[in-house]
């Protein structure tokens, strides 16, 4: 049988050689650097087919190859990473060689594959050494606001639910019911201060400071140490003002450590707040309104003075310039939040175009 010489396209890279032979159903045969058998369906029927290239320069040893119905797909390692001029010895290209426009590059382009493929290697690198890390940050914040939402969300159904059915009477017994879920969010909160300090959110100290301090000095020291305050229906207006804003924004945390975000729930998170905060901080100034003739009259906190100055100082003054920061403290906070929806919106839009 008359051994043929089959349809042969080839390109190349920068580290390999890529052969295409032209012959369907083959089956591969003896094979070496610089030549190849092979019996297949080609150009003239059934037959015996074998090629022979001297390359240009030194390949390596092993060779790949994958036999499929329409061709024998070959890769050649080539010695040293390096742009071929041609691919054969001989200057004048054998006949059954062509350029295998499929797999075409030139030089440039070649290396900017390369290039492309280095970038997306050290890439996968720094991102597999970071996972470790990343893992536990998103994981720990998922749990923390997981926690916080589900505190707030009972503090919140429960007040509503009460509310449905006790009417105005539910504002007398808020504390008592829902207090110590409060104290555990609140304190639970004091994170929020620490989680931009430890770099593990973008959030502002400042911000996170006023807004976790600022609901302390309501929840521990108005409400928490005064008896007094504690069945006045303002607890009911501040407990509700807090959770109605946080059964959204935690939520809206926790779908962003999982890289998702629901357009009504941001909408909710960046919007809400612009009736709630100025609110809320009424219904914290009229809580320590109210407390301030409690604190004359039981002397709690009052500041021991000198007999000539007087027995003490009521802890109301401390209140009173507190009542001034609490606006000061909305002010910062109000910006604070306007510049973070702005940010959001003008962000968001500018993905979309
Ligand atoms: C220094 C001495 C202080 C003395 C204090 C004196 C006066 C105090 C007066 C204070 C008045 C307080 C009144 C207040 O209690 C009244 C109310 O709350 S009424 C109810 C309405 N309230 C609200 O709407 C406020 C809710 N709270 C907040 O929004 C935050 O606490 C605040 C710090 C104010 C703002 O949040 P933040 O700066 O974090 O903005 P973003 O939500 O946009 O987040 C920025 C990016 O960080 C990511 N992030 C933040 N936290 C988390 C988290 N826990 N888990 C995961 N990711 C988080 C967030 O996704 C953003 O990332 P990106 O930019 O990539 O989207």
């Amino acid at each position: 049988m008359q051994i043929l010489t089959p349809h042969v396209y080839w390109a190349q890279r920068h580290g390999e050689i890529y052969l295409r032979v032209e012959l369907s159903d083959a089956k591969v045969g003896q094979s070496t650097t610089s030549s190849r058998l092979f019996s297949g369906h080609g150009a003239k029927g059934d037959n015996e087919y074998e090629f022979s290239l001297e390359f240009l320069r030194p390949v390596r040893s092993e060779i790949n190859h994958k036999s499929t119905q329409r061709q024998v797909d070959i890769k050649i390692k080539k010695q040293e990473e390096h742009w071929w001029d041609r691919l054969t010895l001989q200057e004048k290209k054998p006949l059954f060689l062509a350029p295998d426009f499929d797999r075409w590059l030139d030089e440039s382009d070649a290396e900017m594959e390369l290039q492309a493929k280095e970038e997306e290697k050290i890439n996968r690198i720094s991102v597999e050494s970071r996972v470790p890390y990343l893992g536990l940050k998103k994981g720990y914040l998922f749990m923390y606001n997981l926690v916080q939402f589900l505190g707030f969300s009972w503090v919140f159904v429960n007040m509503t639910v009460r509310l449905f059915i006790l009417g105005q009477d539910s504002f007398y017994d808020t504390f008592h019911t829902t207090a110590d879920m409060m104290y555990f969010c609140q304190m639970m909160a004091m994170l929020e201060v620490i989680n931009p300090l430890l770099g593990l959110v973008k959030t502002g100290f400042f911000p996170a400071m006023i807004q976790v301090t600022g609901r302390n000095v309501i929840l521990f020291v108005i409400f928490g140490s005064l008896e007094e305050m504690q069945n006045k229906p303002v607890v009911f207006f501040v407990f509700y003002l807090w959770s109605t804003i946080e059964i959204f924004r935690y939520p809206f945390y926790m779908l962003a450590c999982i890289g998702t975000d629901w357009k009504l729930l941001t909408w909710l998170r960046y919007s809400l707040w612009i009736p709630l905060y100025p609110l809320g901080v009424i219904a914290e100034a009229v809580a320590v309104i109210q407390s301030l003739p409690i604190f004359d009259e039981t002397r709690l906190f009052s500041f021991p003075l000198p007999a000539v100055l007087g027995h003490s100082l009521s802890f109301s003054y401390s209140l009173q310039l507190y009542l001034v920061l609490m606006f000061l403290g909305l002010f910062i906070n109000f910006r604070h939040l306007y510049k973070q929806r702005r940010r959001r919106y003008r962000s968001r839009k500018r993905k979309v175009h």
